[in-house]
């Protein structure tokens, strides 16, 4: 990425921002820079009042003050400074008053665009193509959804409105310091500038390292916990649990080294520029001692300088600490300029097509290739299937059997051919239609941390009590549900660790034909459970065969395939024959 680190970050942010939401950026710029200038007026307002209180008969002195003193006939200085100091008191508090405000703007207009981000980003991931989505593997989304947005409204957004008003706070001092005394502008800036950037080139490349450092740091800890609580079980059985804590503690040990070192670097600006401060103050003094006859002169224009870079300090450090805050958080920009290439979004097209499916379900010659893997996965499939039919799929482990229902569920899309529905070719103009009459039941069926109910409806607020009991029905749960205490209402637990295998896979079976599922893939549904299990799901799968339900099943065991009117086996991503229940079972026996 080029360009310097604020023109990379406004850039950033301008991405997300629409035309009305530019026009509103550069007004809160002129709000900023309006408090700036009332902030510093505020201040500078309290020295004239200072110097005439001080002195007594001041006010008439004044060339400011005498002729307001004058011009409203005041009685007496006192009363003058009396209405002084009240007019100065409801000044500050409609300043203060009127930024609050803007800064209420300001955050209200960064919660906006945060929203924005985290919209965009998680839009950017639903749409993603599947196999990506799992080569990236979900402590990288989690981070890329969740904790990038957030880092980057507090990493980039707000720094940078904090650099602009320290910007637009100096400007406005700068000024009033040229206007008022040119050689102490001098002074202020020979000692000011090469340090403020002397510290920041020192510092940036460090803070942009650690940055990168802890952005790639955190996944792998999000990992590491995620692997250890899923695979609990296996791990604990294999006494490997100190292991995970180990590489976790590692790995946090790193984090807290950086964020300590992170958090050090932001406090080193104002040290920096505090010593240099002093520094030019001490030779002010030193260079008054030694050139005797210009010391009462000197001496006050120590008093300035210290009073000038008082002022300026803490904001010159707030726009060094903000610009590195920038270097450290450059990794959130990189990682939202990520796949915003086309072929990263699959965002179905807007224009959307019914599908009819009443007779077949053709792949014409089906061919499709992994990016980057030479071998075809699936080649050349030419199979129809009619509506109603159930179809069995064999073949051994990597032969093409997931890959092709992957096709059929268009996660993945055909490099040649095509899949024709009542011979019509299926296009991304289908994909909601065709999400509505195909279901899935995979060998580990997903399950959320909720009740039956919702994992059957996936969280539907408006449930059909008359399919939801249809699909109980069919799938064989009903008396399981309705001897749960809390019947269908009862909670799975984390991924269905409540349920056995054959209960999780039947809700799965229920939650396809809840949706009215119109093809249904089940895919190795049964290799994983034992006998009991099996014939529980199998006693599902008969009932199913019983509908209009067109089922495409892949199985290991053939037992499973027994109500299949064809089996096709596959090797190399080809159908290399077709077969009956009864052919194989007896070439088996
Ligand atoms: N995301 C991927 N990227 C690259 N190659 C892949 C990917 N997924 C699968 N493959 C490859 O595609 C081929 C077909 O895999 P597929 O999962 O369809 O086989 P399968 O017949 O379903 O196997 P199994 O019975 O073991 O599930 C295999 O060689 C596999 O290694």
């Amino acid at each position: 990425m080029k360009g310097g680190i604020i023109a990379r970050s406004l850039n950033s942010i301008r991405y997300y921002l629409t035309p009305s939401q530019k026009r509103k950026a550069l007004w809160m710029m002129v709000l900023l820079l309006i408090t700036s200038f009332l902030d510093v007026l505020g201040l500078a307002s309290l020295v004239p009042v200072m110097m005439v209180a001080a002195e007594p008969g001041g006010v008439q002195k004044s060339k400011l003050f005498s002729p307001v003193y004058n011009f409203f006939e005041f009685e007496s200085e006192r009363t003058f400074l009396l209405y002084l100091i009240i007019i100065i008191f409801v000044f500050f508090l409609v300043k203060n008053a009127f930024s609050t405000w803007v800064n209420y703007m300001q955050n209200r207009f960064v919660a906006n665009i945060a929203l924005t981000v985290i919209k965009s980003q998680i839009n950017k991931y639903i749409n993603f193509p599947f196999w990506y989505l799992n080569d990236l593997g979900s402590p990288n989304l989690m981070h890329s959804t969740v904790n990038i947005p957030g880092n980057f409204v507090g990493g980039i957004m707000r720094p940078l409105f904090i650099f602009f008003s320290e910007v637009a706070i100096v400007l406005v001092t700068v000024i009033s310091i040229i206007l008022y005394k040119p050689l102490l502008f001098g002074i202020l800036a020979l000692v000011l500038v090469p340090t403020t950037l002397l510290t920041y080139r020192a510092l940036r490349n460090r803070s942009q390292m650690i940055g990168s450092e802890i952005h790639r740091l955190r996944p792998i800890s999000q990992g590491i916990i995620g692997d250890l609580f899923t695979g609990f079980v296996e791990i604990k059985l294999a006494n490997k649990q100190h292991r995970f804590r180990d590489s976790l503690l590692n790995n946090q040990e790193k984090v807290q080294r950086l964020d300590a070192l992170s958090y050090l670097y932001s406090m080193l600006p104002l040290k920096m520029i505090e010593m240099v401060a002093i520094l030019g103050i001490l030779t002010i003094f030193l260079y008054a001692i030694f050139s005797p006859g210009s010391s009462s002169s000197l001496i006050s224009l120590v008093g300035l300088f210290a009073a000038a870079a008082y002022r300026l300090m803490p904001s010159v450090n707030r726009m060094i600490t903000s610009m590195m805050q920038l270097k450290t958080t450059q990794y959130a920009i990189e990682n939202l300029s990520l796949y915003r290439d086309k072929k990263y979004n699959e965002t179905p097209p807007v224009e959307q097509l019914p599908v009819s499916f009443k007779k077949t379900l053709h792949f014409e010659d089906v061919t499709f290739n992994f990016p980057g893997v030479s071998k075809s996965a699936v080649k050349a499939i030419d199979i129809t299937i009619k509506k109603g039919e159930k179809i069995g799929f064999i073949g051994s482990s990597g032969s093409g059997k997931t890959t092709l229902m992957n096709i059929l569920l268009r996660f993945y899309v055909e490099q040649s051919g095509h899949i024709l529905v009542d011979g019509q070719p299926l296009t991304s103009q289908h994909l909601l239609a065709w999400y509505r009459i195909i279901g899935y039941v995979k060998q580990d069926t997903f399950l959320m941390q909720r009740s039956i109910r919702d994992n059957i409806t996936l969280g539907d607020s408006d449930v059909n009590e008359e399919r939801l009991n249809y699909a109980l029905k069919q799938a064989s749960l009903q008396s399981f549900v309705s001897g749960l205490p809390e019947g269908i209402n009862t909670l799975v637990g984390e991924r269905g660790s409540k349920l056995s295998g054959g209960q999780r896979q039947r809700i799965g079976i229920a939650r396809a034909l809840y949706k009215q599922t119109e093809i249904l893939v089940l895919d190795e549904a049964t290799s994983a459970l034992d006998n009991e299990t099996e014939r529980e799901v199998n006693e599902a799968i008969d009932k199913l065969a019983e509908t209009e339900i067109t089922i495409l099943i892949i199985a290991h065991r053939i037992t499973t395939l027994r109500n299949c009117d064809k089996i096709y086996e596959l090797r190399d991503g080809q159908i290399i024959a077709e077969h009956r229940y009864e052919e194989l079972v007896k070439a088996i026996v």
